[in-house]
């Protein structure tokens, strides 16, 4: 089943030149999806289009098999629950604890404190924060706040997870342990997309499809699109 389908797909920040162009692939269901490419080349910005919060200046997205053109206002929301974010600042509100940052998800869907608990208590020790659940952001290290982030994306068990360097501040060992929860979450039958300079990463997952942005437009070394894109160097 597809996931996600992008028909000639660009982006143009202003009036600028187009940081994406001629973007045409289809994402599967269930599929682990490492999207790789230099500093600038627009990883970032088509997350963004993944996760709704960038529209594209020409062409048609479809995510969950809606039209997102076409989707009215109210069906944003509901589309975007569907979704776990990993952002590449991490986002975390600062005046609430680590444990309250992770059960965020939960809360905003109904679960009442005692569903959130254990959960929350085992996404701490997953990503190894037990001692920190306390703790307010802004006094954690980089590492430990994104791997709040990490927590707060996954505990609701998304469709699709969406995240942005996510072992960008980490070590070795705990970028190793992120990606075995990631590949963890995908065959549970989360759809994974993450954006990573660090190319090591997509050896940790057996299947994971590359996919390599440069300049804007997309490439797929490792044959793994099912339409793939039009212009393979
Ligand atoms: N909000 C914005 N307004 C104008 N230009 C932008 C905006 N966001 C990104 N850009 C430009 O779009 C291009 C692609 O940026 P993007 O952040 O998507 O790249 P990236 O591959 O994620 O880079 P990095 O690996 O450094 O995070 C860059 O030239 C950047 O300057």
């Amino acid at each position: 089943m597809t996931m996600v389908r992008f028909d000639s797909v660009g982006l143009r920040y202003g009036t600028d030149a187009e940081v994406l162009r001629d973007l045409d692939f289809q994402l599967e269901s269930g599929g682990f999806y490492v999207l790789t490419g230099p500093s600038g080349a627009g990883k970032t910005s088509l997350l963004k289009l993944l996760y709704l919060a960038q529209r594209p200046t020409r062409g048609r997205i479809t995510l969950f098999d809606e039209d997102i053109e076409t989707l009215g206002r109210d069906g944003l929301p509901a589309l975007r629950r569907r979704i776990g974010i990993v952002y590449q600042d991490f986002r975390l509100i600062e005046h609430l604890s680590a444990f309250d940052n992770i059960a965020l998800p939960l809360r905003i869907a109904g679960f009442g404190d005692e569903d959130i608990e254990q959960p929350v208590r085992e996404m701490l020790a997953w990503v190894g924060l037990s001692d920190r659940a306390r703790a307010k952001p802004p006094t954690l290290s980089g590492g430990e706040q994104q791997r709040v982030a990490i927590a707060r994306a996954v505990i609701a068990r998304p469709d699709l997870l969406i995240a942005d360097e996510p072992t960008g501040n980490v070590d070795a060992e705990m970028a190793h342990r992120l990606m075995h929860l990631f590949a963890g979450l995908n065959k549970l039958g989360t759809t994974v997309v993450l954006a990573t300079h660090d190319l090591s990463l997509v050896k940790e997952v057996p299947g994971a499809v590359m996919l390599r942005l440069d300049d804007g437009a997309l490439k797929d070394p490792t044959g793994g699109l099912k339409h793939p894109p039009g212009r393979v160097a």
